[in-house]
């Protein structure tokens, strides 16, 4: 399970006196997720039970992490589903937890998704340009770490263990899109993960968006390329039997336009950002398995899939 520092009890106990959260009654690491420590946290204040996420960050440094927590912050004061981090007495989201940055979160309701309905593909496709128009008005500023110079990069580390098959499909595809030109592409706030497993639903209604480590100023049609990518196919166990499912797209992207229409210059890139959202991912998938990093990894998430999502786009 994906739980790399281990808190004690003492420590929690002593880490919840900066919140108004009451008193500690229970804790529980979550097995889900692979990037972060993650435990629920159940106080009782003023006799009531309350449930937050504890995030013990792994990767990222203490000056990184306000742009992410401020942004979860600004969503959910903008109605755009999201759990909001739970200020400190000084006000802060993050403070620090066995060493490292550490933030306590709403525990939002419902569970992630895995295969998603066309309904809920609508709901996303609405929230994402939510998200996005919000965006265009929050102040932070961080480029995009996985961009296509990490790709390269990313291609180089691993190449030497790739099969012949894969290593040519990717620096065919890291030509095309070096050929690509991003620039007309109007940017915004971007989730840059948005999985069904970053979302949380009860029925057909969205609880919130989760996860928002990888956010960044980028284009917005990538955002939703990435989407797309996962939730509008088939969640096969057999990466060959994987294909997009026309019913699930159509909705989401004419649930996104309903609130934010495509520019020409989007529509035209459209096939490119589903080409290079796929690349991102499964050149990520390939590094995990490669080159692991030290740690607990159980659950290393499988790079067919991406290469296959990359071939139908091809
Ligand atoms: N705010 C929240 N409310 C309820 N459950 C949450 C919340 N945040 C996380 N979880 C639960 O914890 C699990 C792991 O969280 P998350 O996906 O953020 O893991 P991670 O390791 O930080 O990231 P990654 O998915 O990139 O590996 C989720 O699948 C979800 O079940
Ligand atoms: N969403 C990513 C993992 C976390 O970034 C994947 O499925 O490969």
């Amino acid at each position: 399970m994906s739980v790399y520092t281990v808190v004690e009890e003492n420590q929690l106990v002593a880490f919840l006196e900066d919140y108004d959260v009451g008193t500690l009654d229970s804790f529980e690491g979550i097995s889900a997720g692979i990037e972060n420590t993650n435990y629920f946290v159940n106080t009782i204040k003023h006799g009531h039970l309350e449930q937050f996420v504890l995030t013990i960050f792994e990767h990222h440094t203490f000056e990184e992490l306000p742009y992410f927590l401020n942004i979860m912050a600004f969503m959910a004061e903008h109605n755009i589903p999201t759990a909001h981090p739970i200020p400190t007495h000084s006000n802060g989201y993050l403070k620090e937890l066995c060493g490292k940055p550490a933030a306590l979160v709403e525990r939002l309701t419902g569970s992630t998704v895995d295969n998603p309905s066309v309904t809920q593909c609508g709901v996303m496709g609405g929230q994402l340009a939510r998200f996005h128009i919000a965006g265009q008005h929050y102040e932070g500023v961080r480029a995009n770490d996985r961009d296509i110079d990490w790709m390269q990069n990313t291609f180089a580390d691993i190449q030497s263990y790739l099969e012949e098959d894969e290593r040519q499909m990717i620096e065919s595809e890291l030509a095309f899109q070096a050929q690509t030109d991003w620039s007309a592409l109007p940017k915004s706030v971007i989730h840059a993960d948005l999985f069904c497993d970053n979302a949380m639903f009860n029925g057909d209604a969205l609880t919130g968006i989760i996860d928002l480590y990888y956010a960044c100023n980028a284009p917005m049609l990538y955002d939703l390329a990435v989407m797309v990518n996962d939730w509008c196919r088939v969640h096969a166990d057999n990466p060959a039997e994987i294909e997009f499912d026309q019913q699930r797209l159509d909705e989401m992207l004419s649930a996104y336009q309903t609130q934010r229409s495509l520019t020409e210059a989007e529509q035209a890139a459209w096939p490119a950002a589903l080409r290079l959202a796929a690349l991102r991912f499964f050149l990520s998938r390939l590094k995990d398995k490669h080159i692991p990093r030290e740690g607990e990894i159980t659950q290393i998430k499988d790079p067919n899939v991406f290469k296959r999502v990359l071939q139908l786009h091809q």
